[in-house]
């Protein structure tokens, strides 16, 4: 399992999470749900080695991995796809690809590519392009397969779907069960709430820096106003679709 316990973290020397506690199982799809500046990215940076936290812990396995180096989280099992369907624009795709897999062992590379391109069959026709020309949707899809490449056992998606077409977020939410059933730990990062909670089976509410709820998805769905009031209490409104 993947553990946050307690999670305190400051940014530009300002408290933005306040003691946040989520847990990561094989095979299950969580989400993390809440309003512009809650504490989403802040969350998922800490996970991955990104932002240092001031307190409390990250377990991978009951090891301790808060404030180690992004490669070390990778090594452990942690892939993070980080907001904005950003890829190496000049490079072509399939060197996308390369470059995300050259942790592994150069025997692995080749075919672990090719399980990328069997879950993301559209990209075979695009390797050869700059990663730039792509459209929003294609670019999501070669950052899904930079995270998939390396076999994690955790994997954060920090906003599947901002931006995308419904057709090709649909697309999306297939492949991320299918990864799912395959054993992996998902956590989805989503300021839409209804894609998230349709998808995962527990739900995290942030509400500036603090958890408003941990639970189930079932159980948030039936508490509406749960969500409601938090978006609310940040000034915005909820993003119910
Ligand atoms: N680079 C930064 N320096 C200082 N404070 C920051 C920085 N980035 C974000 N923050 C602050 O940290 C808090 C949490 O922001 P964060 O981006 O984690 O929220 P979020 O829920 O992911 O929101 P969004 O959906 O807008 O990305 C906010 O108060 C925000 O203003």
């Amino acid at each position: 399992m993947l553990k946050v316990k307690n999670l305190r973290l400051q940014r530009g020397g300002k408290p933005v999470l306040h003691g946040i506690d989520l847990c990561l199982r094989p095979g299950q799809i969580s989400a993390l749900v809440g309003a512009n500046g809650a504490g989403k990215s802040s969350t998922v940076m800490a996970v991955a080695g990104v932002l240092p936290i001031s307190d409390g812990a990250i377990l991978v396995d009951e090891q301790p991995m808060h404030n180690q180096r992004p490669e070390r989280l990778r090594a452990a099992g942690v892939a993070v796809v980080p907001e904005g369907h950003k890829v190496l624009g000049d490079l072509s795709v399939l060197d996308n690809l390369r470059v995300a897999a050259a942790a592994l062992p150069a025997a692995a590379v080749a075919a672990q590519i090719e399980r990328v391109l069997a879950i993301f069959p559209e990209l075979h026709a695009k390797l050869g392009l700059a990663a730039k020309s792509l459209s929003g949707g294609q670019k999501q899809m070669v950052c899904i397969a930079q995270a998939l490449v390396v076999m994690p056992r955790y994997l954060l998606i920090d906003e599947l779907s901002l931006g995308l077409s419904p057709l090709i977020v649909k697309r999306l939410a297939d492949v991320v069960r299918e990864v799912a059933a395959q054993g992996v730990g998902v956590l989805l990062i989503e300021q839409f709430t209804s894609l998230a909670l349709d998808l995962s089976t527990q739900a995290y509410v942030l509400e500036r820096g603090r958890l408003a709820f941990s639970g189930t998805s079932t159980a948030l769905l039936a508490q509406p106003e749960i969500l409601h009031s938090s978006y609310l209490a940040s000034g915005q409104a909820a993003k119910v679709q």
